[in-house]
């Protein structure tokens, strides 16, 4: 035992307790650096925690997508080209003197003129075809003020004898191809004025420049493609001018009537588009554009351009159904021809001229900028890209470009005479560096901004995808199939069908790759959105469900509450009934009712429905009781068999609140309480009382039927016995609550009822005083009661100022008769707080003896 208890004691205090403040902390090492075991209940855990599915998420099959084209970026594409010097024809004369006296001879003969062309120096030398050399003058060389140098990295340098076909096929060609896939793209030309610009863009009826050549080559294609032709073709054109130097504005030179377009920001709003099916109709409208188009004569130029030209040709589906194929299938070709930057001195303009050439430089000026900034950009990307292409029209209509986001080029045009070398230098200097622009060839086929800044023919509405109907997408997708079969089929004819090497089968696959890729995008986000939206309306459910469920668990306690509160009261009123019953005490309901229906007549049947109560309800109570008890106990208002009319005078209301308190007063009596009758000072504590205060209280209101009931239980003995009743204080308070609630229930009553009301409520103040005997004159001989007990009680009908007049006496026999019993026994409240004048009493009394009532 010792052991066991030297084996379960503390071990013992040291003398000495060291206290370790703030202990050095360490960091702890994670398990997965050291490699550390987890600890052992975590281990004994693990069994519970299901395995990682690695396999199974291995297992599951990815779709295979279009591997992902890498980025390509390509350097802005900036070409040159050269402008044929101009020839000179140098005239020379040379002149004989001859001697005076000879005869004048033929004035032909007389000079000799000699005819020579001379070439202008140039100031620019082609190195290959990517550099070129420039030159100064010979006068700007001796001044040191400039010296040789050389550009090189152009795309390609157009000597001054090459041909528009060959600006074509080096510069447009490829931006063409990649426009009939779907991509758009942008062709500038920039170069100072009368350097060939609109030459090279539009040429000549000979010499046909970019856009017809574009034009040609489009329809050219597309009846190689398919003689139902895929894409239909839009052509607009526009020119941006300002207006006397204030503003700048663009008119469509397509426009029928007033061509001026609506500017908005960076969109131009009323453009015509107009659909182009041949080539024939698109030169008629390159035609009609170029005889619209602002122009005037100058130093530099004898049809100088005085605004921005910019031509438009939209590539689209021709099977388009709706909007969002076409979205994905158009592209827009954007070709540019800029007013030439001028030089006052050269140009010598004035007036008009000169704020036009304002107008142009600015322009140029800001497209330069723009370029620039976005090299800059792409330099140092923490910079930003500054937003010169808010300072103008064109560079904001042009903003995708310009910020790198789509693919352009640009050529430049010089004049390579030698009085040409400024401004030669000057566009060279600034746009050689433009070479180093990069973008990326990524750009998806025509965004919904570009739709929306550049010009359109008149559409339908937009379908909103929000709630498609599945059966649309699938006419979508059906389409696009018989599209691209046909597509195959028609090359099928040239090309073998099995062979996958042929690029335009390629191209077509590519095509319906794209095309699925994207409807299948659109169809699957368009079917979340409307999964999320069910997924709301489920949660919502949801929360709907829970609050009736809520209010079906409180509907559902509330029920049982009540059904025990049933229960209850069924047992409790079995006791009660348990006990015998009388008939006729049904006469208070019977009272109340008779009452009730009879509140609108007059003040006799009142009160004769109030003494058919008394009697009726009270008449198998005993005889008139005349003792005096105490004066706390209320005397009870019953009516012997033989009262031929009532003790005191009674209205309805009296009657029914006497009747009433009597029913409750006989409602909840125990033996006890009837054993103690004769004792007139019943125990506030006694069973009875308790019962009276509490049950009487909690019941005496909910139905008048449980009372009558309850008033069955005593036998006629037992009333006759009980006809006062000593009822504690809370039961006679209770008599008086349900005195006023009946004189509540009937405040309709007449004036005459209400008046009855005061009087009976004067009347339960008085029996609340001392005990009240009863007037002796209203009581009858005991003979005559019980012979009255068997006759049928006769109803007596009076006026109502009798009956008035007989309670007022009644009343003061009671005080008087009070007086002279009690004397000074204290307790009286009747006679303290109703003090009568010794004169009123005094007629009353003679009133009574006169009457003899
Ligand atoms: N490569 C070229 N071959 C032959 N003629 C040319 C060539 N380039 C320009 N020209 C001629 O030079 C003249 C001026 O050309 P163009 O109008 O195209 O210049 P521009 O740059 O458009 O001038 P502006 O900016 O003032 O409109 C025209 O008559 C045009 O025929």
């Amino acid at each position: 035992m010792e052991e066991l208890q030297r084996s379960f004691s503390p071990p013992p205090c040291p003398t000495t307790v060291t206290v370790r403040r703030n202990p050095p902390r360490k960091a702890r090492a994670t398990p997965y650096t050291t490699g550390a075991k987890p600890p052992s209940t975590i281990s004994l855990n693990t069994h519970h925690v299901p395995s990682f599915p690695m396999d199974e998420i291995l297992s599951i099959q990815i779709p295979q997508h279009e591997p992902i084209k890498p980025l390509v970026s390509e350097s802005l594409k900036i070409f040159l080209r050269i402008k044929p010097l101009k020839s000179f024809t140098k005239v020379t004369t040379t002149t004989k003197t001859r001697p005076r006296n000879v005869w004048p001879q033929n004035p032909s003969k007389k000079t000799n003129a000699k005819k020579s062309t001379r070439i202008e120096e140039a100031c620019i030398a082609l190195n290959d075809a990517y550099s070129v050399t420039l030159t100064p003058p010979q006068a700007l060389q001796e001044m040191k003020r400039s010296k040789t140098e050389v550009y090189e990295g152009f795309s390609h340098v157009f000597a001054a004898d090459c041909s528009q076909n060959d600006v074509y096929d080096k510069m447009v060609k490829p931006l063409l191809e990649d426009f009939m896939k779907g991509k758009s793209g942008m062709l500038a030309a920039l170069g100072p004025s009368g350097s060939g610009k609109t030459h090279t863009v539009f040429g000549t009826p000979k010499n046909p420049g970019i856009v017809p050549l574009t034009l040609r080559q489009i329809f050219r294609k597309s009846d190689e493609t398919s003689p139902g032709s895929l894409r239909t073709f839009y052509l607009s054109i526009f020119e941006i001018c300002s207006e006397r130097g204030k503003g700048e504005k663009a008119y469509d030179l397509l426009g029928d009537g007033s061509s001026e377009l609506y500017v908005q920001q960076s969109t131009i709003r009323g453009l015509k588009e107009v659909s182009i099916q041949n080539l024939e109709e698109a030169e008629s409208l390159i035609g009609q554009a170029m005889l619209k188009r602002a122009t005037a004569t100058t130093n530099s130029n004898s049809q100088s351009s005085r605004s921005q030209c910019i031509i438009n040709i939209r590539a689209a589906c021709n099977d388009v159904s709706n909007e969002t194929k076409m979205q994905s299938s158009d592209a827009m070709l954007t070709i540019v021809d800029l007013a030439g930057a001028e030089r006052e001195k050269r140009t010598g303009n004035q007036g008009e001229r000169l704020v036009e050439s304002n107008f142009i430089n600015n322009t140029s000026m800001v497209f330069g900028q723009c370029l620039r900034s976005l090299l800059e950009y792409q330099k140092n990307r923490k910079k930003g890209l500054q937003k010169h292409h808010q300072n103008s029209l064109l560079t904001r209509y042009l903003r995708d470009y310009l910020e790198g986001k789509k693919r352009m080029a640009l050529i430049l045009t010089v004049k390579a005479g030698e009085e040409d070398y400024l401004d030669t230098s000057y566009l060279l200097k600034q746009a050689s560096p433009y070479m180093k622009i990069k973008f990326d060839n990524t750009e998806e086929p025509c965004n919904k901004r570009q739709l929306t800044t550049f010009p359109r023919v008149e559409k339908n509405k937009k379908i909103k995808l929000s709630a498609p109907k599945t059966s649309q997408i699938e006419e979508v997708v059906a389409g696009e199939r018989n599209q691209i079969s046909q597509e195959v089929n028609l090359q099928g004819k040239n090309a073998n069908p099995t062979d996958k090497s042929s690029p335009r089968l390629e191209h077509v696959a590519m095509e319906k790759n794209e095309r699925e890729h994207i409807i299948m995008q659109n169809f699957a986000k368009v079917i979340w959105n409307v999964l999320k939206q069910y997924n709301e309306k489920l949660k919502v459910a949801e929360g709907e469900i829970c609050s009736l469920k809520d209010n079906l668990r409180s509907e559902q306690l509330k029920s049982l509450e009540l059904e025990t509160e049933l229960i209850h009261l069924k047992s409790s009123c079995k006791q009660n009934l348990a006990e015998p019953c009388i008939p006729e005490t049904e006469a208070p309901i019977h009272a109340k009712e008779q009452f009730e229906r009879n509140v609108d007549g007059d003040s006799c049947n009142l009160i004769e429905a109030g003494r058919e109560v008394s009697v009726e309800g009270c008449n198998k109570s005993s005889g008139p009781s005349k003792n005096v008890e105490d004066a706390e106990l209320v005397v009870c208002h019953t009516s012997t068999d033989n009262d031929l009319e009532p003790r005191h005078p009674i209205n309805p209301e009296e009657n029914v609140g006497t009747t009433q308190v009597e029913a409750e007063a006989t409602n909840f009596p125990s033996d006890q309480a009837i054993q103690n009758e004769d004792d007139p000072t019943p125990s506030p504590d006694s069973p009875e009382h308790v019962e009276v205060s509490q049950d009487c209280i909690n019941n005496r209101l909910s139905n008048i039927q449980t009372k009558s009931a309850i008033f069955r239980r005593f036998p006629d003995s037992e009333k006759q016995k009980r006809n006062r009743r000593l009822l504690p204080a809370s039961s006679s308070s209770l008599a008086e609550e349900m005195g006023d609630l009946d004189v509540k229930d009937n405040q309709i009553e007449k004036p005459q009822v209400k008046i009855s009301e005061i009087r009976v409520q004067e009347k339960s103040e008085s029996t609340q005083g001392p005990e009240i005997e009863i007037p002796a004159r209203e009581a009858e001989p005991a003979s005559t009661k019980k012979q009255g007990s068997r006759q049928k009680p006769r109803r007596r009908l009076q006026p109502a100022s009798s009956v008035l007049l007989t309670r007022e006496i009644n009343t003061l026999e009671i005080e008087d008769d009070v007086a002279e019993s009690k004397g000074t026994r204290g307790r009286k409240k009747t006679t303290a707080s109703q003090p009568r004048s010794q004169g009123s009493v005094t007629l009353l009394r003679l009133l009574t003896n006169n009457l003899h009532i």
